[in-house]
């Protein structure tokens, strides 16, 4: 059985202060671990704080990017070997506003998730298809290509501990979610895919997140797909009260 995963990402949202005093509103509401993984996902200048503030909870903490170099003359980079140190479970890699602002490229994340498992922080994959790809129906190719070249050279015991983000780009932060249809059959196109490239027991463990203006209405819907085991939650993560709605939607 694949435990859900609901993660916060706060994207450049929130300072240690503020860090600090979400995780003091949420840390004793939370699930048993067992039954939903609650995590946030916070900007590195607040790592410390989330990771002081929830230790000892049922609180999973990550980061929103990292490099795929542990150290050396990178300016401005995050290190995964600092991330793991400093205690994070998991770490983003590869989100929309990443490859599309930063320019990151499938090689880039695939160095990246490779990076992360050596230091044994588990990566969070995002993938997605833009509006554009979408109206010309050619969302399936687009994310399964994606997918392979994320995965390439992972093994299948990798891919089976590691969290898919499927993230329709048009679908964030607009208020407009894919419908649960919708998510379903991608997430579903997702597994298959990891079938074909590995075998059944990584596509039965690997755990797929939908992403796109989740919220305490739709989630439960959502949730409810036998292919979709978590939410990659940007807006709604924001104030503890939505937060704690989310990851206690089985109530
Ligand atoms: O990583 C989270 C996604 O980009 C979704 O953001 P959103 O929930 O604000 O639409």
């Amino acid at each position: 059985m694949r435990t859900p995963i609901i993660a916060g990402n706060w994207k450049l949202h929130m300072n240690p202060e503020q860090t600090k005093e979400f995780v003091a509103a949420v840390k004793d509401k939370l699930p048993e671990a067992s039954k939903v993984e609650a995590l946030i996902c916070a900007p590195a200048v607040d790592l410390e704080s989330l990771a002081q503030a929830a230790a000892g909870s049922n609180l999973r903490v990550g980061a929103e990017n990292a490099y795929f170099e542990d150290e050396g003359a990178f300016t401005g980079e995050t290190s995964p070997k600092v991330l793991k140190e400093m205690g994070m479970n998991y770490c983003i890699i590869g989100h929309s506003e990443r490859r599309g602002y930063f320019h990151e490229t499938d090689e880039d994340i695939n160095k990246k998730a490779k990076a992360l498992f050596a230091n044994d922080v588990t990566p969070i994959i995002c993938c997605g298809e833009s509006l554009e790809t979408r109206e010309a129906n050619k969302q399936e190719d687009w994310v399964v290509s994606q997918i392979k070249a994320a995965l390439a050279g992972l093994s299948a015991d990798q891919v089976a501990s590691l969290v898919i983000a499927y993230e329709p780009i048009w679908a964030i932060g607009t208020g407009k979610t894919a419908s649960s249809d919708q998510a379903e059959e991608m997430c579903k196109t997702i597994r298959d895919t990891v079938k074909d490239l590995y075998n059944e027991e990584a596509a039965e463990n690997v755990r797929i997140q939908y992403g796109g203006s989740v919220n305490p209405g739709n989630v439960k819907e959502l949730m409810a797909k036998p292919d979709i085991d978590g939410g990659l939650v940007g807006g709604a993560s924001l104030k503890p009260d939505s937060f704690l709605e989310l990851v206690n939607y089985q109530d």
